[in-house]
């Protein structure tokens, strides 16, 4: 068994908390004690109803939301938010979003867009942006004279490619992709999964990968984490809880899922 290399512990997340100081109401806990691992090498889906709180883990995980409770650790460092992370950590985790057309600038260019990366994390010093730009390129899937395009010459899956290798850049040990695929056309989706479970290979990274819909998780995941209004009701490797779910709600997101695929 491989080591667990981000470790989330007990977090929790209210939002309204400032209201309900002025007694007005009761603050709403987004996330609540929620724990999981994700292993070396290991894709981790993260499944639930709209509004059960997937998208908050995801973002304290990528350090944009605060959490007020619990711990997360990276290869055993305890992170924070993004303004308190030290370069290295910073750069381990990148997050991959849900509308690949506006999570890249439309004034810049492919090559622009990953090149951001670098500001932040440089490449090394011998090494040529724009063979580093072409390599991403190729490695994602696209043409290398895509680099002096602009997104709005691209399409959705392009688009996203170009979101995904703009992550690579900073050379990560994880990626975070929050609904990755929801905003593309079905076949386009199966070219990004296999695109994404196909880097995990080639880089040996690991994810977790936050979706509504079960379908795209036993297509990529290993193990499923399960949430309802803000905490796990169910976890496992992802052929046991397909084969034997546990608890009422999942066979309800399992039944809902069958429907929709009938
Ligand atoms: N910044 C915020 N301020 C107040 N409430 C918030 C904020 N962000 C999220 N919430 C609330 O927290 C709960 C969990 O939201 P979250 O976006 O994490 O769920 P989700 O499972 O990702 O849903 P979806 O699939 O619809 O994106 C929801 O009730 C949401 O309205």
């Amino acid at each position: 068994m491989t080591g667990a290399r981000l470790r989330v512990e007990n977090i929790s997340v209210a939002f309204g908390e400032r209201r309900r100081l002025v007694g007005r109401a009761d603050p709403l806990r987004a996330v609540d004690d929620v724990s999981f691992d994700v292993r070396d090498g290991e894709i981790l889906g993260v499944v639930g109803e709209s509004g059960s709180g997937k998208t908050t883990v995801a973002r304290c995980i990528a350090g944009l939301q605060r959490y007020a409770e619990g711990t997360i650790s990276f290869d055993n460092v305890p992170i924070g938010p993004v303004s308190e992370r030290p370069p290295r950590l910073l750069r381990a985790i990148q997050m991959v979003f849900q509308d690949p057309r506006s999570s890249l600038n439309p004034r810049r260019t492919v090559a622009q867009c990953i090149g951001e990366a670098w500001t932040s994390f440089p490449l090394p010093g011998s090494a040529d942006r724009r063979e580093a730009t072409a390599d991403l390129l190729t490695d994602v899937g696209l043409e290398a004279d895509l680099a002096g395009r602009y997104p709005a010459q691209l399409s959705g899956g392009q688009c996203q490619r170009v979101s995904i290798a703009r992550a690579l850049a900073a050379r990560p040990s994880m990626l975070v992709c929050d609904e990755a695929v929801s905003a593309l056309d079905v076949s386009v989706q199966a070219q990004i999964l296999h695109l994404l479970v196909d880097l995990r290979e080639r880089h040996g990274l690991c994810m977790v990968f936050i979706t509504h819909d079960l379908g795209v998780v036993r297509q990529v995941a290993d193990r499923v984490v399960v949430m309802q209004r803000g905490a796990i009701v169910e976890q496992g490797p992802v052929d046991d809880i397909f084969a034997a779910p546990e608890q009422p709600y999942t066979r309800e997101l399992l039944g809902a899922a069958l429907d929709l695929h009938s």
